[in-house]
């Protein structure tokens, strides 16, 4: 593969979080593919290893193991695979989130402890495990790129537990950042705009959410995955060495916007076919 403008030569990473060729982790990859990165991947159960191997290949990546970040064992696996495959790791890319569909709907006070429990230990908790990992092998100073939603800062229909999940995230963003720091690991987040993903069709009229956002954006559109990519390289990449404990918006600035721009048409929820 073509290796534009080698800003990631030399470094090595850990993309965690590719489903398929709509994730987000995959637009990631393939920037820092394309930037000179050497990139390990994981997969989650048989069924995803069927997609994402032939993705890794597409890219030069190794498979570092399936990982359920519920199963601390998994996580320890994939570590040990990375540490015996490289020795050491500049770069991780965490983009797991998981909660309930039956209740990204409707009203955020009927969650239910058991889903309470679950989506903040699979969307947060992992965050902070995955990086006690990340910083052993991490000798020379590393980046941690993690992925959140504005749904953390407002509150938007149906994203309900969701929504106080990345707003945990967000806030574990800024406790790692101080815990690395002095190691010169840097912990940032992007809050990318909604993009039409397995994990978002979770979402309640996820449809209605991003037409919403394209019509209100500042840019009018919906962000795509090679855009958050490309801020991704950035934010794991030596060009934002000063940057940590941040959360970038790459939402084509939506996150600026008060209300409903006056020449954007009003709008009804339109049903997911
Ligand atoms: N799509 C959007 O609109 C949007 C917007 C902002 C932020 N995000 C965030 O981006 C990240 C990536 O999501 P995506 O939209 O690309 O969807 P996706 O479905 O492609 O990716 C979600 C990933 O999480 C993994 N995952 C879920 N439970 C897991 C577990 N127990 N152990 C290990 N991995 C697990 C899945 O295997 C999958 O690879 C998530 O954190 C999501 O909340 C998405």
């Amino acid at each position: 593969m073509d290796r534009p403008n080698g800003l990631m030569a030399g470094k090595r990473g850990l993309v965690m979080g590719v489903a398929n060729n709509r994730s987000i982790a995959w637009g990631i990859a393939k920037a820092l593919a394309d930037a000179g990165a050497e990139l390990a991947l994981t997969y989650q159960g048989d069924a995803l290893k069927k997609r994402v191997a032939p993705l890794a290949e597409e890219l030069g990546a190794f498979l570092a193991g399936h990982c359920d970040v519920t199963d601390e064992t998994t996580v320890d696996a994939v570590f040990a695979e990375v540490e015996s495959q490289w020795g050491g790791l500049d770069f991780v890319v965490h983009a797991i989130a998981f909660s309930d569909k039956d209740e990204l709907t409707g009203r955020y006070v009927e969650t239910s402890r058991e889903n309470f429990r679950k989506t903040m230990d699979v969307s947060v908790y992992s965050l902070t495990s995955i990086t006690a990992r990340a910083e052993k092998l991490m000798t020379d100073g590393g980046s941690i790129l993690t992925l959140t939603y504005y749904g953390a800062e407002k509150v938007m229909p149906h994203y309900n537990v969701m929504g106080v999940a990345k707003a945990a995230l967000e806030a574990s963003v800024r406790y790692l950042a101080v815990d690395l720091g002095k190691q010169a690991i840097r912990v940032n987040a992007i809050s990318a705009g909604p993009i039409k993903t397995l994990a978002a069709s979770g979402i309640g009229d996820f449809r209605y959410i991003l037409k919403w956002n394209e019509y209100n954006a500042p840019l009018k559109r919906s962000v795509t995955i090679d855009e958050v990519g490309q801020s991704a390289l950035y934010l794991l990449s030596d060009m934002s060495r000063g940057v940590t404990g941040e959360v970038h918006h790459v939402d084509c600035g939506y996150h600026t916007v008060g209300m409903k721009a006056v020449d954007a048409p009003d709008i009804s929820v339109v049903k997911d076919s």
